[in-house]
């Protein structure tokens, strides 16, 4: 997969993943900001076949990756990254970790992006502490949500905490930080329960997508 800019053995590459049904503004929002922030050369986009901790979406994976792609133009340094849709089974992160790290290397830092509600959940992600041999870790905050660890999962990262972004670069894996980014009280589930009620979703997420949405009519209600 080409990189919009040139990688070198030691740039930082950001890793979102997602169920993205759909994507809306509170990914891309705080997954921009986090690559500015941190230097990352590039974001990829990872939508989930079957996510692991939550009912199988609505959207099949080709639909949400056709929304996924359309919010992703919008971002010069964003890229949809679709590993996961060719594996069966969940989509366990460990095992797209490990196959990224096979790709890029020993030494390129890899930097896996969560919301604070992902992190509230991490100690119950399959084989989560390898998690860390492979990325670091990085929370960005989301409103309603906890950014700071607690129980097993504060014990495990208490050694790892990052002083600021310059610190990913230092290791290729390991490392926990966490990055404030702008607020956005949006959610797919809230845009989800708008279409059904046929009420607009206009500025919550980008507007290719929310057309594409209703050409498609893929949450089953008419254009508002
Ligand atoms: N508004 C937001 N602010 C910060 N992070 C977010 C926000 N919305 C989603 N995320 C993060 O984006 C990643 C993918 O989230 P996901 O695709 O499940 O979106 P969602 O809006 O939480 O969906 P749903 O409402 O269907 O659960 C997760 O790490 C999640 O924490
Ligand atoms: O690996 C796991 O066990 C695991 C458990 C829950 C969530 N995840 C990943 O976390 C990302 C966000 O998940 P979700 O359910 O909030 O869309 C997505 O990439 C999921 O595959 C991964």
């Amino acid at each position: 997969m080409t990189e919009p800019r040139a990688l070198t053995g030691r740039t930082p590459l950001g890793l979102f993943g997602g169920t993205f049904d759909p994507v809306h503004y509170g990914h891309l929002r705080p997954a921009l900001e986090a690559q500015q922030a941190l230097g990352l050369a590039s974001v990829r986009l990872l939508p989930c076949r079957l996510p692991p901790h939550r009912a199988r979406p609505g959207r099949d994976a080709g639909q949400r990756l056709d929304l996924l792609r359309l919010g992703a133009r919008e971002v010069p340094g964003f890229r949809v990254d679709d590993r996961e849709l060719h594996r069966s089974g969940p989509s366990y992160t460990v095992d797209t970790l490990r196959h990224l790290r096979q790709e890029q290397g020993s030494a390129r830092p890899l930097v896996l992006l969560m919301g604070a509600d992902s992190l509230a959940g991490l100690g119950r992600w399959h084989r989560w502490r390898e998690l860390f041999d492979y990325a670091h870790v990085v929370v960005l905050d989301r409103p309603g949500h906890a950014s700071q660890p607690d129980g097993e999962v504060a014990a495990e990262v208490a050694g790892r905490w990052l002083d600021g972004p310059g610190a990913l670069r230092d290791a290729p894996a390991g490392g926990f930080y966490r990055l404030p980014v702008t607020p956005l009280a949006i959610s797919a589930t809230r845009i989800r329960r708008l279409l059904a009620q046929g009420r607009s979703v206009r500025f919550l997420l980008p507007e290719a997508v929310r057309r594409h949405i209703h050409q498609q009519g893929l949450y089953g209600y008419p254009q508002v």
